[in-house]
């Protein structure tokens, strides 16, 4: 009896595996969980059948003084352990390194024509092929190595084990293992395999673990580590990524197809991953993944803080809120690009005209798909985004926060534009209530709408009450957020011909609008936007207890939402700050800082 096996696990496997996962915790869902203990329990059940083998049959041994004691199949305790943190740990990381990425945006639709993809469809299919006929070659190999019974045996043994599964994976999941960024699938296998070469060529060296010298082929990668020990660490990584990748491909086409699967539970049965999985790529909705790839370049291109946020809910609320972004972003731009008055007038019309249109036909399955359509006619000016907009999840949203939130557009177009001098300009926002009820439209109604997804999605048992002291909150929040927004953008407004701030507050500071557009970044103007700062985190004080009342796992996803856009205020507030495109930001360190932090609680 030795502890040395143990203390293997305690010097090298545990540490990492302790590390990652109190790095990860805060992100760590349900879904994640049953993703783990599900991947677990195969790498577990596979191995030992496996290992038990090799044990019995003197491939590889222990020495008697190394290990604790108890076994299970020959296996020693410390090796079952093994199956169970290396399959975990580099679970982990792969998930970890996963988050940021939506991988909804990288299933493909397989048909005969060619797309703007990475891959064409021709590709798709030889790329499957291929890898299925390297697969068939790898197990034909391995029989043969086993037959000759000689020193390729132990290399035939990893192989014949392996291929098999990788073979299946492959079959069912190799558009994400192509599609997906090295990121998400190389890098969780290279970092864990580099890292357990090292703790095996320690074990080898001594004598912790010992390959029979008749089994191997007595090839070294390096001084210690031989190449079988090798290509068991990477094959065992492979295989856990590859699990993890089928996996979300199979809860990406779950989430991604509702029209295919209708509505699914938040964790899927292993027949109903398998089903996904088994879909033909020529069924998948292919409007549906352009419409989802669009909104998701759109956020990552104009919101920085939105994307990080976006990134920490997961599931089918990240998909509508992807969608609902982009509507809302398209919607702003139109009227805040259009070159004329008239022009963006007739685009707020369009929008109302259009959704009211929608909602007196909706169904509750429906999504806008007849206001795509006029949508299509309308925008032949604005191709990139109507697309998006066919998605939106009208029937759980409610059809007043979108009227308001035209209502608020209407007011930008109050200001005048271009002014020829001081007595043209007409200005909309007179007083604070004036500016209370803009950003209550513009933005209140952005919270409402976020919220009521996040019910919907969370079948939030609330009574009336509750939710509308959740919802009323969260539209102070989005007013504090909009004020943080006009604090950031005081100069590009007034580009634009535009002053948010209230007349009466100018009129206080002996200023008037006019000098606002001259000099937006005057020192007068300096005190206005910490005025202005201020009532954003004392309103933002007020809000955000009420984010604890949300389910809880909405909660850390909402207060990086919201984190990382007051983020931008706290920067104002500094002396020093970075400017791009002459707006205020959040360094990208800091950023994630604050959505740790922001997570945490
Ligand atoms: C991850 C996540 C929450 C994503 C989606 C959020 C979403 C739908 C945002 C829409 C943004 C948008 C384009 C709205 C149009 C009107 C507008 C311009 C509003 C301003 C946003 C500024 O975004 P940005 O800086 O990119 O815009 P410009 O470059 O200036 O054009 C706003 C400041 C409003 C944003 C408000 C919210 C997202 C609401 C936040 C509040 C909550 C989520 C509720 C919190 C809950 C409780 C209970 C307190």
């Amino acid at each position: 009896m030795g502890i040395e096996y143990a203390m293997v696990h305690v010097l090298y496997t545990i540490p990492p595996a302790v590390l990652l996962t109190v790095f990860y915790q805060p992100l760590l869902s349900k879904l994640d969980l049953y993703k783990v203990g599900f991947l677990v329990t195969i790498a577990v059940l596979a191995t030992i059948p496996w290992d038990s083998y090799l044990i019995r049959n003197r491939i590889w041994t222990y020495p008697s003084n190394v290990i604790i004691g108890p076994t299970l199949f020959d296996i020693p305790a410390e090796e079952l352990f093994f199956f169970v943190i290396q399959t975990y740990t580099t679970s982990i990381l792969y998930l970890l390194l996963s988050k940021a990425t939506f991988q909804p945006a990288y299933l493909r639709a397989e048909r005969k024509q060619k797309h703007r993809q990475d891959f064409n469809n021709t590709s798709w299919r030889l790329y499957r092929i291929a890898g299925q006929l390297f697969f068939v070659g790898a197990i034909i190999a391995g029989i043969g190595m086993i037959r000759d019974n000689g020193r390729a045996s132990y290399m035939g043994l990893i192989v014949l084990w392996a291929a098999p599964f990788l073979l299946l994976l492959w079959s069912l999941a190799y558009q994400f293992i192509l599609g997906l960024p090295t990121i998400n699938t190389a890098l969780p296998i290279l970092i864990p395999t580099l890292y357990l070469w090292h703790v095996d060529t320690l074990a080898l060296q001594r004598g912790t673990w010992v390959i029979e010298s008749g089994t191997k082929l007595g090839i070294h990668l390096w001084d210690g580590l031989e190449i079988e020990e090798a290509v068991f660490f990477l094959t065992t990584n492979t295989l856990v990524v590859f699990g993890l990748l089928a996996f979300d491909n199979a809860v990406a086409i779950l989430e991604s197809f509702p029209n295919l699967f209708g509505n699914t539970p938040p964790l899927p049965s292993p027949i109903l991953l398998v089903e996904a999985l088994l879909l033909p790529a020529s069924n998948y909705d292919e409007k549906r993944i352009f419409c989802l790839q669009d909104a998701a370049n759109r956020l990552k291109q104009k919101s920085r803080s939105f994307y990080l946020a976006s990134s920490t809910f997961s599931g089918k609320l990240r998909v509508d809120l992807l969608f609902l972004y982009s509507w809302c972003r398209v919607a702003d731009d139109m009227v805040d690009n259009a070159t004329t008055l008239e022009q963006a007038q007739t685009s707020i019309r369009d929008l109302d005209r259009l959704l009211k249109e929608e909602y007196r036909h909706r169904d509750p399955t429906a999504v806008i798909g007849s206001l795509h359509k006029h949508f299509c006619e309308l925008m032949a000016n604005a191709p990139d985004g109507h697309q998006a907009l066919s998605q939106l999840p009208l029937h759980r949203l409610s059809q007043e926060h979108f009227a308001h939130m035209l209502l608020g557009f209407q007011k930008d177009l109050e200001f005048a534009d271009p002014p020829s001098s001081e007595r043209d300009i007409r200005w909309p926002i007179m007083t604070e209530q004036d500016l209370e009820t803009y950003a209550q439209r513009v933005a209140g109604t952005v919270a409402m709408l976020c919220l009521q997804l996040v019910f919907y999605h969370f079948q939030t048992e609330f009574s009336e009450v509750e939710r509308g002291h959740v919802l009323s909150a969260g539209a102070r929040m989005g007013v504090a957020l909009q004020y943080v927004n006009i604090a950031r953008d005081i100069a590009v407004d007034a580009k634009m011909n535009r002053v948010y701030l209230p007349q009466a507050w100018l009129k206080e500071e002996g200023l008037t609008a006019w000098n606002i557009l001259l000099d937006p970044d005057g020192p007068r103007v300096k005190c206005l936007r910490s005025r202005l700062l201020d009532k954003a985190f004392s309103i933002y004080e007020e809000a955000r207890g009420a984010i604890e009342e949300l389910p809880q796992e909405a909660q850390g996803p909402m207060r990086v939402a919201v984190e990382s856009y007051m983020e931008i205020g706290r920067v104002l507030r500094e002396e020093h700050y970075t400017v791009k495109a002459g707006k205020a930001t959040v360094p990208k360190l800091r950023r994630m800082k604050v959505a740790w932090r922001a997570l945490r609680g």
